[in-house]
């Protein structure tokens, strides 16, 4: 799949760079750091849940405002929920009417939209998504643990049956079977389904995920510029230095 010139799914991993902690102020710096580092990064994410407390406008406006000065990167808009991990404290009818904003609004190329949120929520954000040409990262996290193997299989078969165009689950290991789990669901995924898909295991435990996953099937590594947006992150500098060792 390629987006703006990115060939998501082909050679190494893409490094995708999480935006994660603004103000103004420091979206200015992450974008800065992106431009310093122009060939550390792929693909830009944008995570608006450290938006909430900006208006509607002012939210769409800094959305606007990352997109027009990376012009170049295809953009991934996130708006993680609280009970995914991450910041956002808005009501389902409150996530389903802001990424419908930004699907009218703002010209990104991929879009996160959480699969655990109301089915029919998921579903009508990923059909308004598919009629605008915008890619659909269908996402589960979970910050405590990692289901057992059949667990992980089944859920990537459920996304792949609702229309996601790329799976991603990221969980916490426990131990290293865990993130052998996830390794192993990633790959046979990878065989089994037409999707393109990413495993995340998360913490120190799992950070062989994120330079090793391409080796599995993983399409994505997600890393950070300025400020960490996930236990086990790299910068992305590191990351595409790391990446070097699989090629
Ligand atoms: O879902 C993901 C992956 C992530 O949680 C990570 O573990 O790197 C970071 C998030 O920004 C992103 O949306």
């Amino acid at each position: 799949m390629n987006v703006k010139g990115v060939d998501i799914g082909s050679g190494q991993p893409k490094v995708v760079v999480s935006f994660s902690n603004h103000s103004k102020e420091t979206v200015d710096e992450e974008i800065q750091g992106v431009l310093d580092n122009p060939s550390a990064v792929d693909v830009i994410e944008i995570r608006s849940d450290a938006f909430d407390a900006l208006s509607h406008e002012a939210h769409l406006a800094l959305v606007n405002h990352i997109i027009e000065s990376l012009k170049d990167y295809p953009i991934l808009y996130t708006y993680r929920t609280q009970s995914e991990g991450g910041k956002g404290q808005k009501t389902a009818v409150e996530y389903e009417s802001l990424l419908n904003s930004v699907l009218d609004e703002c010209d990104i190329q991929l879009i996160d939209v959480e699969f655990f949120m109301y089915e029919d929520i998921v579903d009508a954000l990923i059909e308004k998504a598919k009629r605008k040409g915008v890619l659909v990262v269908l996402s589960q996290h979970d910050f405590r643990d990692t289901p057992d193997f059949d667990e992980i299989m089944a859920t990537y078969k459920d996304m792949n049956e609702r229309g996601g165009d790329i799976l991603k689950l990221a969980y916490n290991p426990a131990d290293g079977r865990d993130v052998l789990s996830i390794l192993t669901a990633v790959h046979d995924a990878r065989q089994q389904l037409k999707c393109q898909v990413v495993g995340i295991s998360m913490g120190e435990l799992g950070k062989i995920t994120r330079v090793a996953g391409g080796v599995f099937g993983s399409c994505l590594t997600y890393g950070y510029i300025s400020h960490k947006a996930a236990p086990g992150q790299f910068h992305v500098q590191d990351l595409k230095n790391n990446l070097k060792i699989f090629e």
